[in-house]
């Protein structure tokens, strides 16, 4: 478990600037957590102060039960993988693993099953430096695991990774809330948070704007829409009308219906004897839920092409 109560941060100097505001927040064992926001939101300082690399200017917050430095063997509490990562370049996997689980005194059988999850077992005795990027993340994420740690800390795992690394990332992350760990991962790939997440934290600007499942999250984002075939589908559309009610129509017979639901149309066509050919509901996508919520949230808003400067 891992929470945050009035969690701030401010960063003095030439620009002052509050990074975390006020942010309280649960996240709990058992479930995938995505950490969302725009870029500058706040979430790798969050991240840095749950692992005691960045004193809060005030709040606190905890990770199974205690601040980070109050755990006497904090690597098997807390897995992490942050953003930037010092591994001596010149040490093959196999090493860099084999001297934290000595630092540490975990067993080398724990390197050795960490190197099986990862997939890394082929390649552990290959330098680092020859690693891709994909490679790199699977060995950070090796260490994380090192101390089979109750709780799983990422800071955008899935960066620079192909497609089958993302898939497996997935996977790994699912399978380690299934045994029962407190997973918070943070991504700026909405897609694959909208499959690997069940719950979503998400800041603009250093506030919470939503904690909440990913279901809620894009049901209640009212951005989703009804597909409706219908031979008399004008018709349909004069008895819909309303001032919540947006209805498109790319193709003759066919609406595209927003601000109201399946259940009500379909009601409303039947009361009317009017026959439908598809009443199909298409729920908004996660990106879109996202974009809607943080739009006043952006720091860096890229101008509409052909707007004015
Ligand atoms: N050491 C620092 N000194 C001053 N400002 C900082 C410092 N670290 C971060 N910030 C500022 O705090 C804000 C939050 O940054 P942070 O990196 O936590 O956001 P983020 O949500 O992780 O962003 P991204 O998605 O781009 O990684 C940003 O405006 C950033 O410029």
């Amino acid at each position: 478990m891992i929470r945050a109560h009035g969690l701030t941060k401010r960063y003095g100097g030439k620009n002052p600037k509050t990074a975390v505001d006020d942010l309280s927040f649960e996240v709990r064992p058992g479930t995938v957590t995505g950490f969302l926001g725009p870029n500058g939101a706040g979430k790798s300082t969050t991240m840095r102060m749950l692992l005691g690399l960045d004193a809060p200017t005030s709040g606190r917050c905890t990770v199974g039960g205690r601040a980070y430095a109050g755990h006497s063997a904090p690597l098997t509490e807390v897995g992490a993988l942050l953003e930037a990562r010092s591994i001596h370049p010149g040490r093959s996997a196999y090493h860099h693993l084999m001297a934290l689980a000595h630092t540490h005194g975990f067993p080398r059988s724990r390197v050795e099953a960490v190197l099986g999850t990862t997939g890394l077992s082929d390649v552990a005795g290959r330098r680092v430096k020859g690693f891709s990027l994909g490679m790199g993340q699977r060995l950070g994420i090796a260490a994380a695991l090192l101390g089979d740690p109750a709780t799983l800390i990422l800071d955008e795992p899935v960066n620079g990774l192909d497609p089958e690394g993302v898939l497996w990332i997935r996977n790994l992350l699912k399978a380690q809330a299934a045994d029962g760990r407190t997973v918070l991962v943070s991504s700026h790939l909405m897609s694959e948070m909208a499959v690997t997440a069940d719950h979503l934290i998400i800041v603009g600007r250093g506030k919470l704007l939503a904690d909440t499942t990913v279901e809620r999250f894009v049901r209640d984002s009212g951005t989703g829409s009804v597909k409706v075939v219908s031979p008399a589908a004008a018709h349909l559309a004069e008895l819909l009308a309303g001032p919540a009610v947006t209805i498109t129509s790319d193709t003759p017979g066919t609406l595209d219906i927003r601000g109201t639901d399946a259940e009500h149309i379909g009601r409303t066509a039947a009361a009317h004897a009017v026959p439908l050919f598809e009443l199909t509901p298409h729920s908004a996508s996660l990106e879109q839920a996202f974009m809607d919520l943080t739009h006043d949230s952006v720091e860096y808003v890229t101008p509409l092409e052909g707007a004015a400067a």
